[in-house]
């Protein structure tokens, strides 16, 4: 099979063709994007864009839809947000096989999108058409796949088996997440500079972050008791790896044993998700896989659970999720083409 993708200069571009280039059921990765519109229009190829890619003289094509679609079976947007909401219209008409890694298409409401993203939205038309996919909880989808947002990925398999089961306070939840540079993209702002980021935390987003409403949408489905959270994100020194820190009130009767149950029946055909046996997870035990790995710690005292939920921003938090969600959307087996040992590194 043969897949395009759009936007391969990126963090979660390169990630995301590493992963296809090594995936059995793909034949070719051919790639679009803007950086042949230079001054002199020369065409532009993988291994000169993309340091340490030696031997992938592949060539960076001019976007364009109807060429997308005569010469692959699907295409993945690894754009900034703002991008696919411009150009992957004509693909939803088609009903045409995409995989969007970036925001454009979670909320169903241009309204809320454009108050959340500073940006113009989607067409409402093309918003309803997509579905909202968490890959560890597969469903019947449509041929457009918005991939949630890291924090969002670690927050929702964090709180999935607690609200499903509505065993907490759903007015009490806490997320107190953090994430690597790398979350941010390659364009340098002032907090990612080295000399902010580095021997430093820096608080960002605060109750503005763009990961809140679909996080809220999401838990809805599950239980429409919940109807807000408390979310903060913090910029780690470091280059690759998230981890949300949730907390909330359990239900009157909830136990360690109740909370262990509800996270072990949840993830048990989850090839991805871990759930931790009286630990909490660090990052370097995810950084590099497609995994996310959960501790699970209730305090009887003050009858709060603190849930620890850990991923790789650019795996499980974008590339992994959407080779995870393309294996879906194709009837491949979830876990191929996947790395779940990690790195150590
Ligand atoms: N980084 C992360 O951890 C995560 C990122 N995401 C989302 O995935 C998407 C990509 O993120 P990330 O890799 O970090 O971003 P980067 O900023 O690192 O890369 C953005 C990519 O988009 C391309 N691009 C930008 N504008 C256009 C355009 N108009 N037409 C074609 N290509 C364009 C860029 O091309 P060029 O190099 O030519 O400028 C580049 O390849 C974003 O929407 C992001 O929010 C989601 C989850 C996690
Ligand atoms: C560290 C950092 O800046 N992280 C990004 C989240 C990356 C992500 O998941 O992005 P999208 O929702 O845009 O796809 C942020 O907080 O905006």
């Amino acid at each position: 099979m043969d897949v395009a993708i759009v936007g391969v200069t990126g963090y979660s571009g390169t990630v995301l063709y590493t992963l296809l280039a090594n995936h059995p059921e793909i034949d070719q990765i051919n790639l679009y994007g803007h950086v042949n519109e230079g001054e002199d229009g020369t065409v532009r190829y993988l291994d000169e864009l993309v340091p340490g890619f030696h031997g992938q003289h592949v060539p960076i094509q001019k976007f364009d839809s109807a060429q997308i679609m005569m010469d692959n079976a699907a295409v993945f947007f690894a754009t900034s947000a703002g991008v696919s909401s411009q150009l992957a219209g004509d693909f939803i008409d088609a009903d045409f096989p995409v995989i969007d890694l970036s925001g454009d298409y979670r909320l169903t409401d241009p309204a809320e999108y454009e108050k959340w993203y500073h940006k113009p939205s989607a067409p409402a038309e093309h918003l309803q058409k997509a579905s909202y996919s968490l890959a560890d909880f597969p469903q019947e989808t449509s041929n457009y796949i918005a991939n949630p947002g890291c924090y969002a990925t670690a927050t929702l398999l964090g709180l999935a088996p607690m609200v499903q089961a509505d065993l907490i306070d759903p007015d009490s939840i806490v997320v107190d997440a953090k994430s690597g540079t790398s979350g941010a993209g390659k364009k340098l702002t002032e907090i990612t500079h080295f000399t902010e980021a580095s021997d430093n935390l820096q608080l960002y987003g605060i109750n503005t972050h763009k990961h809140i409403p679909e996080i809220v949408a999401q838990l809805q489905k599950w239980n429409d008791e919940v109807q807000a959270i408390q979310f903060s994100t913090t910029l780690l020194p470091l280059t690759t790896g998230l981890m949300a820190s949730i907390y909330a009130k359990v239900k009157p009767g909830v136990t360690q044993t109740k909370l262990m149950k509800a996270f072990n029946d949840d993830y048990a055909d989850a090839p991805f998700v871990n759930v931790l046996d009286g630990q909490t997870p660090d990052l370097k035990e995810v950084v590099g896989t497609n995994n996310c790995d959960i501790g699970v710690v209730f305090n009887p005292v003050t009858q709060t659970v603190m849930v620890i939920s850990v991923i790789d921003n650019l795996m499980k938090g974008a590339a992994g999720q959407a080779v995870q969600n393309f294996n879906h959307l194709f009837n491949i087996d979830e876990k191929v083409g996947l790395p779940t040992l990690p790195a150590f590194v």
